[in-house]
Order: structure tokens, then C-alpha cells, then sequence
């Protein structure tokens, strides 16, 4: 049983991704991300977006750093430290460009705590990578790459241009990043071979309750989500 398919038939990547279709179905067609192809997508739910990213940006390239520390061999811990090194970068631009050209002040980003949706997001990865096995702290950071990498293709496809988003459409649409995100479903699908069918559930639980968080970040920018009390 020393297949990528655990002895199951299908790779975890393969599993994970027809179980929440629906899920990706939801994120493909939210309002949100339709204006955002066609751009017409208001300026103030853009920058709550970008604004709650930054923060989400920087929790996840610790995420990512933990998953280095934990990874099984020298391959991962390349892997993950990279990423994590590549999320602080996209997080920077985030701060240099976009906040620049959509107008959001340092004081502005200073002064705006994460949503709840962020918080709950970034707690969960956290939490995971923290508490959890490589295989499940992978299952739990692979929506993440691969949500996007789907979503990044489908905008591109339909995107009228030019659009006010061409760049955040051209980031995820982009190779190098379908090059990383294949890469990370790969190492994935190995962890997943060699799990207990016990850890193999708790990643399907992790993997679902990442592609759920994704839906609820958009959504919440989408309402300019903040804390009720
Ligand atoms: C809510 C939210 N989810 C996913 C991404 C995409 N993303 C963020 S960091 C990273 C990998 C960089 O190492 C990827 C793919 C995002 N920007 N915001």
C-alpha cells in the first residue's frame, strides 16, 4: 500500500476536491468574485478585502512556517519555508500597490482589527498547524493554493479587460503560482499515502472547514463584515 491512494483508489487531493465542489461551486459564483470579473466590483468591498488579506496574509505565512518545522523531510521544509517566505512578500505588495492604488492610508490599515470571519480563519490554521499532524496542517493549508489557483483560472477566463483588478486577477491566474500550488497538492497526496485512515479523516475535516472558511471571507467582505458588539 505504498501508492499515493492510501489503498483507497483516489489520492487525497482527488477525494478532498470532489467532496466540496459544492463549496467551490458557492466561491465561484459569488457575487463578489463575478463583479470582481467583470469590474465592477465596488472599490470600498476591494479594500475591505485587501485590508482583512494583509492580516490574513501574515498568519498564514506563519501557518506555513510551522508546517516547515513539522515536515517529514528536507524536500518539505524547503517547501513550506519558501511559501511562507512568498506569503510576507505578497503581503508587502499587498501594502506597497494595492493599498496605494485603491487609497487605503497606513492609518487606515492600523486602525482596522481582522473581521470575524478573519479571525476565525486565521485561528483555525493556526490552531491546526499548532495542535495537528503534518498530513492534517497540509490538508488544512491546501484550500488556501488550491481554491485560489481554481478561482484565479476561472476569473481570467471571463474577465473583462482592462479591469481595476487586472493585477490581483494576474497574480492568481499566473503559472509560477499553478506551478507552486501543484506542488503542494503533490506533497499533500504523499502525506495522505502513508496516513492512518483515522488521520486521513481528520484531513478531510480540515480540508473542508479551510474551503468553508475561504466562502465566508469573501462573504464577509462582501457585507463589509465587522464585530456586532
Ligand atoms: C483568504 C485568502 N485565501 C487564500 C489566499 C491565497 N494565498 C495566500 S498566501 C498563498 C501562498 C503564498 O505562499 C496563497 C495562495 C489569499 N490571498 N487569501
Amino acid at each position: 500500500m505504498n501508492d499515493a491512494t492510501n489503498g483507497s483508489g483516489a489520492t487525497f487531493s482527488a477525494a478532498a476536491w470532489q467532496a466540496n465542489l459544492p463549496v467551490f461551486e458557492a466561491i465561484r459564483t459569488m457575487a463578489f468574485n463575478e463583479q470582481l470579473a467583470q469590474g465592477t466590483l465596488p472599490a470600498d468591498r476591494f479594500k475591505h478585502y485587501m485590508i482583512q488579506d494583509a492580516h490574513y496574509l501574515i498568519a498564514f505565512g506563519r501557518a506555513l512556517a510551522i508546517a516547515a518545522a513539522k515536515a517529514d523531510d528536507a524536500d518539505g521544509l524547503v517547501q513550506f519555508s519558501e511559501a511562507a517566505k512568498v506569503a510576507v512578500i505578497v503581503e508587502r505588495s499587498l501594502h506597497t500597490d494595492f493599498f496605494r492604488s485603491f487609497g487605503v492610508a497606513p492609518a487606515e490599515f492600523d486602525g482596522t482589527e481582522m473581521s470575524p470571519a478573519c479571525h476565525h480563519y486565521t485561528s483555525f490554521l493556526i490552531g491546526t498547524a499548532h495542535a495537528e499532524p503534518y498530513a492534517v496542517v497540509l490538508a488544512a493549508l491546501l484550500p488556501c493554493f488550491w481554491i485560489y489557483a481554481e478561482i484565479g483560472r476561472d476569473i481570467l477566463a471571463r474577465a473583462v479587460r482592462p479591469n481595476p483588478y487586472d493585477a490581483w486577477i494576474d497574480t492568481y491566474a499566473g503559472e509560477d503560482f499553478h506551478e507552486a500550488v501543484r506542488a503542494v497538492i503533490a506533497t499533500t497526496d504523499r502525506a495522505a499515502a502513508t496516513a492512518s485512515p483515522q488521520v486521513r479523516a481528520r484531513m478531510h475535516e480540515a480540508y473542508k472547514r479551510a474551503s468553508q472558511l475561504e466562502w465566508m471571507f469573501w462573504d464577509s467582505a462582501w457585507r463589509l463584515a465587522s464585530w456586532p458588539v
